[in-house]
């Protein structure tokens, strides 16, 4: 297997005037390619600031984060974002998709921001519409799509770039149980080709969808589980991603 993640005695405290919040307290962890590991844990464990510093969003105050072979715990603003467009693809909670570009454009931002070739990028584009089952929808815009459907053109962007981590805030936060479990299934389908996920959840049902859970408390560490049962032997009742073509 080859090691993906690597982070050693992370640490992160956030200092707003008086007030110091330690976030995050001596991480070590490590996510081999092909992973699909769940943090969970209860409100201001740390979930979230931990996503962000594994997305480059953020940047700890003490340790060292190897991506790959690649030092990244001291990166300058543009070195973060080109690592981040090669590397690493986002979902969050709230899709944060552009309403003024159609499916297929907001899909095909992150190949835009690397200049990628036309033909390319349309190649790149209807592929990953197609993984997601919306290639009907390709020039509609995200406010003429249900939420299900807005968080697969989501998930299809942060793939698009075919990155080697894919990071997943709360994906099925703002989804009732039927797309949510779709969104699930399709996560774990993605995980079954090859694609290594780091998902935060509140959701027991989905973390034990992964191949792996750790839980955090007051910004450590707490526990590791790891499932051995295969993500698509749970029995998701209505997960099928079926659309109207
Ligand atoms: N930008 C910030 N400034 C100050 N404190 C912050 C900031 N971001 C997070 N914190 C604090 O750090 C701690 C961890 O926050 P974080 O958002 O990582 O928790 P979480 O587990 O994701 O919570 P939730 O499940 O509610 O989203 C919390 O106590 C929070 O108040």
């Amino acid at each position: 297997m080859t090691t993906l993640v690597t982070l050693q005695n992370i640490n992160k405290t956030f200092n707003k005037g008086q007030l110091h919040t330690q976030a995050l307290n001596d991480i070590h962890l490590t996510i081999e390619q092909g992973e699909f590991v769940a943090i969970v844990g209860p409100s201001g464990c740390g979930k979230s600031t931990l996503l962000s510093i594994l997305g480059l969003l953020e940047q700890a105050d003490q340790g060292r984060y190897l991506l790959t072979d690649i030092d990244v715990s001291r990166l300058n603003i543009d070195q973060s974002a080109k690592i981040r467009n090669r590397h690493i693809g986002f979902v969050f909670q709230s899709f944060n998709l552009i309403d003024s570009l159609t499916v297929f454009e907001n899909i095909a931002l992150p190949l835009e921001h690397r200049n990628c070739k036309h033909s390319e990028i349309k190649i790149q584009v209807l592929k990953q519409l197609d993984a997601v089952n919306l290639l009907a929808r390709a020039d509609y815009k995200p406010n003429q799509l249900s939420g299900g459907q807005q968080q697969r053109v989501a998930i299809a962007r942060a793939l698009v770039g075919q990155p080697d981590l894919l990071l997943v805030d709360e994906p099925t936060g703002n989804l009732d149980s039927q797309n949510g479990d779709a969104v699930m299934q399709l996560l774990c389908e993605l995980n079954q080709a090859g694609t290594t996920i780091v998902m935060v959840t509140h959701d027991s049902r989905y973390s034990q969808m992964a191949s792996r859970q750790i839980r955090l408390l007051d910004g450590e560490i707490l526990a590791e589980q790891h499932f051995a049962k295969a993500p698509n032997d749970l029995d998701l009742n209505h997960a099928k991603i079926a659309e109207p073509v």
